[in-house]
């Protein structure tokens, strides 16, 4: 039996409520007397007066309690010596006068309490008071009497099948005995799950009829511990409790799921004498009973005046028998009636005090009594498996969840790494791309200085044959090297170049003699090496290459071709118009070497052309494409004697054409022996007056280009080192160079011998730029786009300050610069003072440690990027 709560509750309370109509509206309520179904009440607590017994008559034992009404009874105070005291009063739910029989009792007293198991709700009676107040006398009759009133209530309500359970116990020196057995073993307690306490293998009897009842009833009485006492010759020793189970159904739905059933007990308790034993004048066994019964109901008492006080603190349920098996009918799920019952005789004025003290607190407690309904076992086993479904589900269910989650996590951890891998797969291919890029630039530099170079040489040596057809101009040179076989050439026998790369040989050989710095021009050695026809290598005077026999060189040699023509055109065309004449409209040129100024013109025109056709095809991966098209500064020869400290892997790349067959570095002494480099370098200065032949001014350009100045004397490269990188900065400063490129260069090019390439390079590019700036002609950069470019790499910084440095580096930059602390926007403050003094290098090494602090250290790598390229208003880390 238990309660059932929620959505159960409504599979049941069409049921229920059939049946509890069904009593109430017969009855009218009053065999459930009244009770609405349910809810909190007070324990209902009469008190009967018993007459004045045989003994106490005898000896004149006065009565000193009267009940005035039926609520109240007072203490007459007979005594003389009391007389003026003013009577007490106790008022409860029913008193009972010693002439009101047990009838009226229970139906005054008991009834509504009892009869409440019929409506599926738990019930108890308590019979409290002193010994041979009238206990069992009363409980007796007020047990038949429900007993019969339920029966009779059943015999009214045909249409619910009724099952009556009948069990009586006894505890009996806190020991719990079955009246309906034989055996006298103690009963154990076990506690069940709705904190009920059960009694062990206790017998329970299915009732047959009210004969059955009676019939156990006096089974019970038989059984029971009675004993001889001063007060009570058979005295009840024990504290006795039946139990009335009753399950009803409403027979219209038995058989069915829906069957209702409604269960409830009623308690009747005849409980022990309340006296104390020496009041009772036990002894031996009748002490030790005396001790016991006191124990249970001390522990009664002490249940029931916490119960009194409401249900705060602990309620000590459990340190008796007694109280632990009535602890539904103490304040739990049942409704409660005590009837207190009492001797009127003065002889036990304390005992009976005590008794009404007791009924006072019992008044005060509260009960909480429901209906029970239980469940068929075909109801209870589709609960159970709907209860056993759900419970299921909820431990699925967090599982499930977590599942999803851990799934969903590990296909973000996957798409994560997917979405890093593929930025790894772009990075790389873009850096694959860049070097790819980077490479072909610089072999196209390389081998478009040397196309240049071989070009300028075809000028004079070739015929217009000999010219790609692609280019327009058909520029032929019947003039030869006047010392073809001189230098580097007399070093490399032609029978050395592998066979199997005939246009590596002819490409080195052709570095050679650009490294040497030396064009032929005299028409010997050129009888001696090149073909007046058409250039044809010779293998006596060295292989010269074929311009027609490396068309795709031709064409990858344009940017350079295009650049310097942009730089020297005017000082070519002088330097041409007294040197070279052409002979006809085609760009013929003449035995003296002289070309006409159209002619060059053609050139300029073609060479333009070419360079947008090759930029286009082939962008530099550091500029935008427009950038690239106008702004590429001009292209170097990178040769001569200082490149020879650079790590060899980088020459021998940078320079393949530079490096004999077995790719052996050519030696200084070799480079240094040629004629060419022995020639002062010539400023290009368009004076015209070049009688030497248009080859001595490539030469002398050659060598410029080369970064080489044999001039300069190694004791003064220092100072020219200083003077250049002056030059630099200021030159940084004016075409407001990335930050990045300024302070790389800066700190990569410190001074060695080696960086003279490096510097020269830098400088011709700058002017480039410089001059491009202020003539305007550079449509698509302007020192406006520069100026916004270097504020965005001054905001770039800022914000790295803020990820790079510590709170602490920061402050010390601060003071380091004279950057107010209290200031505000101090780290933009810093960003927008570095890189601003034109003219101090003591600033600018200030300006390098702060960029390099911010963006990383340069390397060897960096210092390979200014010659590949020359990042104007966004740098290389910009562009990352
Ligand atoms: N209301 C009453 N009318 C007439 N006789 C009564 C009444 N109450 C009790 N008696 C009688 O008083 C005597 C003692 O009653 P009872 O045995 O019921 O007392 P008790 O409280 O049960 O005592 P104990 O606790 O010792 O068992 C009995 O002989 C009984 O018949």
């Amino acid at each position: 039996m238990g309660t059932i709560a929620g959505d159960e509750l409504s599979e049941w309370e069409e049921a229920q409520e059939t049946a509890s109509e069904s009593i109430a509206g017969e009855d009218g309520g009053g065999d459930s007397g009244g009770f609405d179904g349910g809810g909190k009440e007070r324990i209902r607590v009469s008190v009967r007066l018993r007459p004045l017994n045989e003994e106490e008559l005898a000896r004149n034992d006065p009565s000193d309690w009267e009940c005035i009404n039926d609520t109240t009874i007072i203490f007459r105070n007979t005594m003389s010596d009391r007389s003026t005291l003013p009577p007490t009063a106790y008022s409860f739910d029913r008193v009972f006068s010693c002439d009101c029989g047990t009838r009226q009792v229970y139906e005054e007293g008991a009834k509504e309490v009892a009869l409440s198991v019929v409506s599926g709700i738990n019930a108890s009676i308590f019979a409290y008071g002193q010994t041979s107040s009238g206990k069992t006398y009363t409980m007796t009759g007020i047990t038949g009497l429900a007993a019969t009133d339920i029966y009779g209530y059943i015999e009214r309500h045909k249409e619910r099948e009724f099952v009556l359970k009948f069990s009586a116990m006894e505890i009996y020196n806190e020991s719990v005995r079955d009246l309906l057995s034989t055996d006298n073993t103690p009963l154990r307690l076990l506690d069940d799950p709705d904190r009920t306490t059960i009694v062990e293998k206790l017998t329970e009897e299915t009732i047959r009829n009210w004969e059955h009842v009676m019939e156990l009833l006096s089974i019970c009485e038989e059984q029971r511990q009675i004993g001889e006492t001063s007060l009570n010759k058979t005295s009840s020793r024990s504290h006795q409790i039946i139990r009335l189970t009753i399950e009803s159904s409403a027979r219209e739905f038995l058989g069915r799921m829906s069957a209702s059933t409604l269960a409830a007990s009623v308690h009747f308790v005849d409980l022990a004498g309340s006296e104390r034993a020496s009041q009772a004048m036990s002894a031996g066994a009748r002490l030790k009973e005396g001790c016991h019964i006191n124990r249970s109901l001390l522990t009664l008492g002490t249940v029931i005046r916490k119960l009194s006080k409401g249900r705060t603190g602990h309620i000590p349920y459990r340190d008796s028998k007694l109280t632990r098996i009535l602890q539904p009918s103490l304040g739990g799920n049942a409704r409660t009636a005590i009837i207190c019952t009492m001797s009127p005789a003065r002889s036990h004025i304390e005992q009976s005090r005590n008794t009404l003290l007791f009924a006072t607190c019992a008044k005060e407690v509260v009960t909480s009594a429901q209906v029970n309904v239980v469940m068929s076992d075909k109801a209870l086993v589709k609960h159970l498996q709907r209860e056993l479904a759900r419970l299921e589900g909820e431990l699925r269910r967090p599982r499930a969840v977590s599942m999803n989650n851990y799934a969903e996590e590990m296909l973000r951890e996957k798409d994560g790494r997917i979405q890093q891998m593929e930025n790894d797969i772009r990075e790389v291919t873009r850096q694959r791309d860049l070097a790819r890029s980077q490479l072909e630039d610089l072999l196209l530099r390389t081998v478009g200085d040397d196309q240049e170079s071989s070009h300028q040489e075809g000028i004079f040596r070739g015929s217009t044959s000999d010219l790609p057809s692609a280019c327009g101009d058909d520029l032929s040179v019947d003039n030869s090297s006047e010392i073809l076989h001189s230098g580097f050439l007399e070093t490399i026998s032609p029978q050395d170049y592998p066979t199997e790369d005939a246009n590596y040989s002819k490409n080195r050989q052709r570095s050679s003699e650009i490294s040497s710095g030396y064009y032929p021009a005299s028409p010997q050695s050129s009888a001696g090496g090149v073909s007046s026809e058409g250039g044809a290598p010779t293998r006596g005077g060295g292989e010269f290459l074929s311009l027609d026999a490396r068309p795709e060189m031709d064409d990858l040699c344009k940017e350079v071709q295009c650049i310097e023509v942009e730089e020297v055109s005017t000082i070519r065309n002088e330097r041409s118009s007294g040197l070279l004449t052409s002979e006809n409209g085609h760009g013929d040129w003449n035995a003296e070497g002289r070309a006409s100024s159209s002619s060059m013109s053609r050139r300029l025109s073609r060479s333009r052309s070419c360079r947008a056709a090759l930029m286009a095809s082939s962008p530099c991966p550091w500029f935008p494409e427009e950038e690239q098209v106008e702004y590429t500064p001009p292209g170097s020869s990178f040769l001569g004697d200082s490149h020879q400290r650079r790590p060899e892997d980088f020459r021998r790349r940078l320079f393949p054409l530079n490096y004999g067959v077995n790719g052996e570095a050519p030696s200084p002494t070799t480079v240094c022996s040629s004629k060419a480099a022995q020639t002062p370098p010539r400023e290009d200065v368009d004076d015209g007056q070049d009688e030497k032949g248009s080859g001595s001014s490539v030469t002398g350009r050659s060598i410029k280009d080369a970064g080489v100045d044999p001039m300069m004397s190694p004791a003064g490269w220092p100072e020219e080192f200083e003077r250049r990188r002056l030059e630099i900065i200021a030159l940084w400063h004016s075409c407001n160079v990335s930050l990045v490129h300024r302070t790389f260069f800066f700190l990569l090019c410190k001074g060695d011998p080696a960086d003279s390439i490096y510097m020269e390079l830098e400088l011709r590019r700058l002017s480039f730029l410089k001059r491009a700036l202020a003539g305007g002609h550079a449509s698509n950069i302007s020192a406006t786009s520069n100026t916004r470019a270097l504020r965005r790499e001054r905001g770039m910084l800022c914000r790295q300050m803020q990820r790079k440095l510590t709170a602490a580096e920061r402050e010390g930059l601060y003071r380091r610069w004279g950057i107010p602390l209290q200031t505000k926007q101090r780290k933009l403050q810093l960003a927008h003072l570095v890189w601003t003094a034109a003219g101090s290098v003591y600033h600018a090494g200030e300006s390098a440690a702060v960029v390099a602090r911010l963006v990383g250290e340069p390397d060897d790598t960096h210092k390979e990027m200014f010659i590949l390229s020359f990042p104007v208003g966004k740098s290389p880390w910009q562009r990352r």
